[in-house]
């Protein structure tokens, strides 16, 4: 390594501080072990004391200990007025067993008297007790600087006292936390080179190295970061996709890529960072939280291309319009199809579903008029290609017929014990014959979809493994009250693969059995294709 940077994942403490994310055991498990994968230098697991979940999180990695990362246990300074080697807490972080501790402590003074309620000495004290009792057992002391930035602008003198401390009491690291995510970048730069200058002749049991810990709340923790960076600071805290307490940390599938791409800082191999994506996307999932679809780097869209103007210039040459190559951090580009598309867009798609288009053929020019007509009257493709994919190939001619919809009928009734009842009725006709099929269903569109299923399933058993994941409506001309248009999108899944479909119409029941029908037959299309098309995600 020529250039090492320290790379610190506080996901399974302050990203667990984020409200709406709860992780339990097996999930902090499965996240350090990607983290491990990764090789991610040191990962935070957790304030072992604080709750049972991070106690056996530690007793747990130390039966089945991770591969290339250090786990790190996360802790404060002891109460005032009593000694660290009489504190159940500091016993509980030991009891852990890491060989790396993190220890947070007060900056600020306006902390130490209004939040500890201790004098200026006496906190001193409790970071020097601290992280002598822990030397003392051996471990090694990174020593958070909590509000570092705040406490420094309030009382500079103070502030470096707190750091001198940890410094001379033999913690390693000295890590910068803007704790309340106030700073700006400019004042990163000049803080950072005051601090390091003010205690380069420092005497201490180790050499000083520092750190930087930024969060989000004025949107700047990843510039803060990067700047601390470039004064010098060796280690670099943060969270996978931000996660944090209030408005996040700095997201590491910003920074890495960042550091390591553009920078030249080697945070992780340059094989990991390929893992990045799917990591980021693991970790939502484990979270149970949405992927940020916009993320940079790391996002679903971060590498989409909608513009015409754009699609043609990056099939030329993908620097035109891409900061990087998607591949070096595992993402992939994407082409999007909508009425913002010019045939660059048209041409790209279709291979993608594996048709063969050119430029010269007329049909080109077709299908791009009819897409920028119907999205006109309130399709969307971009987020329905299946629906894209039978369009085209309604267009050349060679969408397959499974079945002909002869038409179909709903009712609704509402008992007087307050449940809603559906029934549906459809005619279609299959290999020449004429089905007459009714359902039930707790609401329109699911009879009609039972309905449907029940006279397609003699003549295509596979439709048993379809299912209707998800369901979305959308009024589109919201002012003409009832008459308004609706736009309804269905995600179907075969249970390996799941596609999305669109209908539009006046009537919400019409444009949902529009979706509905064009995801069955793009299920049965998909199970004929003999090569997996690109328009379908692959669960
Ligand atoms: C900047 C950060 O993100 S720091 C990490 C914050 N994370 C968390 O707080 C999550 C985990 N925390 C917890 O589970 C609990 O707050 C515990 C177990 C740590 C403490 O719980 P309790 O004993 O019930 O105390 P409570 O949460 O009400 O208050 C925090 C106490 O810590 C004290 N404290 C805060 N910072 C420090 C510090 N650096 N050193 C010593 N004590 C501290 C406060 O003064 C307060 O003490 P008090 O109880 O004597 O008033
Ligand atoms: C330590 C920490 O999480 C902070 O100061 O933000």
């Amino acid at each position: 390594m020529t250039n090492p940077l320290f790379i610190y994942d506080t996901t399974l403490r302050d990203g667990a501080q984020r409200e709406g994310l709860s992780l339990s055991l097996d999930d902090k498990l499965r996240i350090a072990r990607q983290l491990d994968s990764l090789g991610i230098p040191f990962i935070e697991g957790g304030w072992p004391g604080a709750n049972p979940k991070d106690v056996q999180f530690f007793w747990k990695l130390q039966e089945e200990p991770l591969v290339n990362s250090e786990v790190v246990a996360f802790c404060s300074t002891r109460r005032p007025n009593s000694k660290a080697a009489e504190d159940d807490h500091l016993k509980a972080i030991l009891s852990a067993g890491t060989r790396w501790i993190t220890l947070f402590g007060k900056s600020w003074d306006l902390h130490v008297t209004e939040g500890l309620q201790t004098t200026s000495r006496e906190n001193l004290a409790m970071i020097e007790d601290t992280i002598l009792f822990f030397r003392s057992h051996g471990r090694r002391v990174i020593y958070d600087a909590e509000h570092w930035f705040d406490g420094y602008k309030k009382n500079p003198d103070y502030a470096l006292q707190t750091l001198k401390t940890a410094a001379k009491a033999g913690a390693e690291w000295l890590v910068f936390c803007d704790t309340n995510g106030g700073t700006l970048p400019h004042e990163i730069t000049q803080i950072v080179r005051d601090v390091i200058q003010a205690t380069k002749d420092l005497e201490t049991p180790f050499p000083l190295q520092f750190g930087i810990h930024t969060h989000n709340d004025s949107g700047t923790a990843i510039g803060n970061a990067i700047a601390a960076v470039l004064e010098g600071v060796k280690m670099v805290q943060g969270t996978i996709n931000g996660y944090g307490e209030r408005c996040g940390n700095a997201n590491l599938c910003t920074l890495i890529p960042n550091l390591q791409l553009k920078l030249d800082y080697d945070c992780i191999g340059d094989e990991q960072i390929k893992k990045l994506t799917e990591v980021s996307r693991f970790v939502s999932e484990v979270a149970n939280l949405a992927p940020d679809d916009h993320a940079p780097f790391v996002g679903l869209s971060a590498f989409s291309h909608k513009g015409g103007i754009h699609v043609s210039a990056v099939q030329r040459n993908p620097l035109t319009y891409e900061h990087i190559p998607p591949e070096t951090i595992g993402n992939q580009r994407r082409i999007v199809v909508s009425d913002q598309a010019g045939l660059s867009n048209v041409l790209a798609k279709a291979r993608t579903f594996g048709i063969d288009l050119d430029r010269n053929n007329p049909t080109s020019r077709k299908i791009l008029q009819e897409l920028k007509d119907l999205e006109n009257q309130g399709y969307q493709f971009e987020a329905a290609e299946a629906s894209f994919d039978l369009l085209m190939r309604e267009a050349l001619g060679t969408r397959k017929t499974f079945f002909t919809l002869k038409g179909f009928q709903v009712h609704c009734d509402k008992s007087s014990d307050e449940t809603c009842h559906a029934l549906a009725t459809v005619k279609v006709t299959v290999k020449g014959q004429d089905i007459l099929e009714a359902a039930e269903g707790n609401g329109p569109v699911s009879a009609l979809d039972a309905a449907l299923r029940k006279a397609l399933m003699n003549f295509y058993p596979m439709i048993a493994e379809f299912q209707l994941r998800d369901y979305k409506v959308r009024i589109l001309d919201g002012g003409s009250g009832t008459s308004a248009k609706t736009r309804v999108l269905v995600e179907s899944s075969n249970g390996q693969q799941r596609w999305t479909t669109v209908g539009v119409s006046t009537n919400i029941i019409d444009a949902s059995y529009q979706a509905v029908v064009e995801g069955l037959e793009y299920g049965l299309l998909l199970k004929q294709q003999e090569t997996p098309v690109s328009v379908v995600t692959v669960i």
